[in-house]
């Protein structure tokens, strides 16, 4: 399968929008880079990108910004994630699911069997901003911390405090929970009214999880590889 054109690299559509493409990599709940991911690069519909574009340039006013975690997402990535919970291990429970069982991320909702990444126009990503601490480098070797440690305990990623990490799989991340401070509450809102007013729309059970809604034609399930941006044509 190839790109289709209308996916396009965030990056040439906006290069100022940070990326930390968190699974092309072994930070991630998983403990190893997926399937399909053979670059760390966010890939969004044209539509979508230009739309995260503009959310981008409304933050910047304010003083903040946006980072990237995870945009489009090959099925076979999809289908890894599946399987990882199938199989005995859990690398990286302490700092991303320290209070949930694996086989149960599907029926909370925090991992889709068939997921909107795989059709172009999904996001995750948080808020950067004048009080984030700066983004610590990750090693395997590197003790974890529960993703719903205090800001300051938990792992730097760059961003302002958004109550928990990214893909903390508990009920701290839900974005209306209660169980976090004032002013990662805050950030949420700000990030999430920024989105909104470009078309996107949060899910209510991951803060840092939207999906561009105005373009009704993202229906189709890609399985793509991602790929450098240089090596393709
Ligand atoms: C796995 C997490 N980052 C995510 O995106 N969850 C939603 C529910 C999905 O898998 O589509
Ligand atoms: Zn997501």
């Amino acid at each position: 399968e190839d790109r289709p054109a209308h996916m396009v690299y965030l990056r040439t559509v906006d290069p100022g929008i940070e990326q930390d493409i968190r699974y092309a990599g072994a930070h991630n709940f998983t403990g190893h880079a997926l399937d399909g991911y053979e670059a760390p690069e966010c890939l969004l519909s044209l539509d979508a990108a230009r739309a995260l574009a503009r959310v981008q340039s409304t933050l910047r006013a304010q003083g903040y910004g946006l980072k990237v975690f995870d945009c489009y997402r090959p099925s076979r990535a999809v289908a890894d994630m599946g399987r990882f919970a199938t199989q005995p291990g859990d690398p990286r429970k302490a700092e991303f699911y320290p209070r949930v069982d694996k086989q149960d991320f599907w029926r909370l909702g925090y991992v889709a069997r068939v997921s909107n990444h795989s059709k172009g126009g999904t996001v995750d990503l948080t808020l950067t901003g004048p009080d984030a601490l700066p983004a610590d480098s990750w090693t395997p070797s590197a003790t974890p911390v529960d993703c719903t440690a205090p800001y300051g305990q938990r792992w730097h990623d760059g961003a302002v405090d958004m109550g928990t990490g990214f893909d903390c799989f508990d009920e701290r991340a839900h974005t209306d929970t209660t169980l976090i401070n004032a002013t990662a509450l805050e950030n949420r809102q700000r990030l999430t009214r920024a989105m909104e007013q470009e078309g996107f729309t949060g899910y209510s059970a991951e803060w840092w999880h939207f999906t561009y809604t105005r373009d009704a034609s993202l229906k189709t399930v890609m399985d793509f590889p991602i790929t450098p941006l240089e090596s393709t044509p």
